[in-house]
């Protein structure tokens, strides 16, 4: 009797395997960093062969770790990076090219171009999405006109694309010997490609991307009790297991807490700050330069969206002040540096190395640091770096709040940076509302694994996985409405100084 799911989360910067148990607590981990390719300003890149490799030795990693077989996997969940674009070939299963990532800035001129003809907001009522290097579509559109021969073998079906979880689930269930090319509902919605009502690839957008269809994998729900596949035998996990989970990392989020009921949000402090908000089974077209996007489909069940607020640098900025800087040896150790200040002192950084995402969509915007006498030190860096995502954070649930309505009650936080206290109850300040963190902060794997463990029937309904759902740790709002308004105004007014740097 299986005892055990499997849960894939494949990250901008590391990808881990966990296997949790039937109370959702995490049985055992394996966590490995991949490459992070920056060839030019502006370009990122990964070697999917190597995400591929990684994602292999955390499976045999986690696995021994439990001493756990095959038979003891219920099923695999996958969750992923979303909008890093992927090009193999069929027959070998190798890469054609390295993968581009969503933070990669390229195909900026390409999306200059598109918006000409209507606006940024041209596709936006089809994909919930503004025109912006940040999606899949026009970085395949790069990819099939710079990589020599790629149209050719795309036409003639010998190139596949996908994100991470097509890349991943083809390889795991059988790669070359006939691995299944699909990709989820929610990973689909980040492409561009993607119509949001009928779930399907859109005609018009493909001609717009110049995108072979045949070249696309198939769109399916976030599980499917039928399975896309099962692991193969001679893969790392020894044997065959059902893989019917599959969400974005966000979206995953959303189903690890638990967040089933339109009103409720959950803010992802990783690599990059994505909060989403359940908004039911309608989509909500923002004009507030928020993102509309799929919150998960479960099975036949009616497909349910949300309301995003993506921003693309939270804890990179920690790991850039850590790697390009040096001021602190590990990534914990700015809280620290954070408290040796008492406030920020005036100093503010705005973080926009990939132009500012959300609510802006400006390309053209780049990192300031702004305030600066000589009186600020180390400290009141820190402290800028961790306030910028509570900055950004405040200006997504404004957006929230003006598109919607929102009376938001209380946050659910998780992710890496989520452990910073310091900026947990700067959040809650800035925002006015409650923070809160559950035990288990391994959320978006937790969402892969619900997806397979919904699917295969180890969970029997989403009341089963709401019980499962426990809070650690609430930060209260302490300040006062007068100061949060003024930190905000300055904020503000750093923000304007990014804007329309990059010419
Ligand atoms: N205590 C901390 N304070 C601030 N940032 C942190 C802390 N711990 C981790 N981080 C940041 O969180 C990020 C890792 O979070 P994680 O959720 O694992 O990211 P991802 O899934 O995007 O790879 C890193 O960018 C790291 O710098
Ligand atoms: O790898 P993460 O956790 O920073 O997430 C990346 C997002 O999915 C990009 O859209």
């Amino acid at each position: 009797m299986p005892r055990l799911i499997a849960a894939i989360d494949q990250g901008t910067t590391s990808s881990r395997c966990i296997l949790f148990d039937a109370s959702g607590s995490p049985v055992s981990v394996s966590q490995l960093e991949h490459r992070q390719i920056y060839p030019r300003p502006g370009w990122v890149e990964h070697d999917a062969l190597e995400i591929w490799r990684r994602v292999s030795d955390v499976i045999h990693g986690a696995m021994s770790r439990a001493n756990a077989t095959a038979a003891d996997i219920a099923g695999v969940g996958i969750t992923n990076q979303r909008e890093t674009t992927v090009v193999w070939d069929r027959r070998t299963g190798l890469p054609l090219t390295h993968a581009i990532v969503w933070q990669d800035t390229r195909t900026r001129d390409l999306c200059n171009e598109l918006s000409a003809d209507g606006g940024q907001n041209r596709f936006r009522q089809q994909t919930g999405l503004p025109m912006a290097t940040y999606f899949s579509g026009p970085k395949l559109r790069w990819m099939l006109e710079n990589v020599d021969g790629l149209r050719d073998a795309a036409e003639q079906g010998d190139a596949l694309f996908g994100t991470i979880d097509s890349w991943l689930i083809w390889h795991l269930t059988g790669g070359p010997d006939g691995g299944a090319h699909v990709t989820d509902v929610t990973n689909a919605g980040r492409t561009m490609l993607m119509d949001l009502a009928s779930l399907d690839w859109d005609d018009e957008l493909l001609k717009v991307m110049r995108v072979p269809r045949q070249m696309l994998p198939r769109i399916v729900p976030s599980l499917d009790r039928a399975s896309w596949g099962m692991t193969r035998r001679d893969g790392p996990f020894g044997g065959e297991i059902p893989v019917c989970g599959c969400l974005g990392d966000q979206h995953a989020a959303m189903l690890g807490q638990t967040c089933f009921t339109p009103g409720e949000s959950k803010n992802t402090y990783g690599t990059g700050c994505f909060m989403l908000l359940h908004t039911g089974e309608k989509p909500v077209v923002s004009t507030r330069g928020l993102l509309t996007t799929l919150a998960y489909k479960l099975g036949d069940e009616p497909a349910c969206y949300a309301l995003e607020g993506s921003v693309a640098v939270a804890g990179s900025l920690v790991q850039w002040v850590r790697d390009n800087l040096g001021m602190i040896a590990d990534s914990t150790e700015i809280e620290s540096l954070a408290r040796s200040v008492p406030d920020n002192g005036d100093v503010y950084f705005v973080p926009a190395f990939a132009g500012l995402f959300a609510p802006h969509w400006r390309s053209d915007a780049r990192g300031t640091i702004v305030g600066l006498t000589g009186f600020a030190n180390k400290g009141h860096i820190a402290r800028a770096v961790l306030e910028a995502t509570a900055f950004q954070t405040l200006d997504v649930l404004d957006a929230m709040r003006q598109d919607c309505g929102l009376d938001l009650k209380v946050l659910r936080v998780d992710g890496g940076m989520a452990a910073n206290e310091l900026l947990m109850q700067f959040q809650a300040d800035l925002l006015g509302v409650p923070v809160v963190r559950p035990v288990v902060t391994e959320t978006t794997a937790l969402g892969a694994a619900y997806a397979a463990g919904l699917a295969t029937g180890f969970w029997k309904n989403t009341d089963d996985l709401q019980r499962n759902w426990r809070a650690a740790k609430q930060w209260e709002p302490q300040m006062k409405s007068s100061d949060r308004r003024r930190l905000h105004e300055r904020w503000k007014q750093a923000v304007e100084r990014s804007l329309g740097w990059e010419r």
